[in-house]
């Protein structure tokens, strides 16, 4: 359970793009997962697109470690670059192999558009150099995958569904989006001086942009399949 102060600035942040944070984490495809119902081709193109996306969050994350304001954060996020070298690159080769995916088809693949717009805003992000940019996007993309994490539902059997739900459960992930969180609330500028408010309304267009996109993302990989 992720807590943010009162009255704060993430709190804000989390209450302007509710709709679709609820949306996204209420998604079809995260019932279908706990269920292990998901068809393995819905599987395969949510997978495929974000080994894309998996990309991308790397690289903010050695941009965290580039811009953040401190040696702990900056230790922190070079802690958790290991942990998704050693845990998530693999889970995606077995889930991959899992669901009949080759290599050739995950290297290079066609960008869906929700891939497509999340890159943008990755690459906006790291070459913004702006710590509390980076920590927006890095938010969403944690606090909104341990919201649905952490849901009490059965188990499902496959590890294809099995693997991706615990990647974003547990109290290492949490502790995790917990730093994400604490961080973005100490350097988002408070005050009502011009440059404060031209930021916060700046992340705010951020955040309703990548929550908007998560919640695309879900629905795009069923896309192909319903129509
Ligand atoms: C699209 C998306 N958003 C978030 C996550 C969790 N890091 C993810 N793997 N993919």
């Amino acid at each position: 359970m992720i807590t943010v102060p009162a009255g704060g600035a993430v709190e804000a942040l989390r209450r302007s793009a509710d709709e679709d944070w609820a949306a996204a984490v209420g998604h079809r495809f995260v019932e279908e997962l706990f269920a292990g119902t998901v068809p393995d081709e819905v599987m395969a193109t949510y997978l495929i697109q974000d080994y894309q996306f998996f990309e991308d969050f790397l690289a903010m994350l050695g941009a965290c470690v580039a811009h953040a304001d401190r040696i702990e954060a900056k230790l922190r996020f070079a802690r958790q670059l290991g942990f998704l070298e050693a845990e998530e690159d693999s889970y995606f080769i077995r889930a991959f192999a899992e669901v009949g995916v080759s290599p050739a088809d995950y290297a290079d693949p066609v960008l869906l558009a929700p891939t497509a717009g999340f890159r943008d805003v990755m690459k906006g992000a790291v070459a913004s150099a702006s710590y509390p940019d980076l920590l927006v996007v890095l938010v969403i993309a944690e606090w909104l995958y341990l919201d649905w994490g952490e849901l009490e539902r059965e188990m499902p059997t496959r590890d294809v569904h099995v693997g991706w739900i615990d990647l974003h459960r547990g109290e290492d992930f949490a502790a995790w989006v917990q730093f994400l969180v604490d961080e973005l609330e100490r350097v988002v500028p408070r005050g009502d001086d011009a440059e404060a408010v031209a930021t916060r309304d700046r992340l705010t267009a951020l955040w309703g942009r990548a929550v908007g996109l998560e919640r695309a993302f879900f629905d795009e990989a069923y896309r192909s399949q319903d129509s």
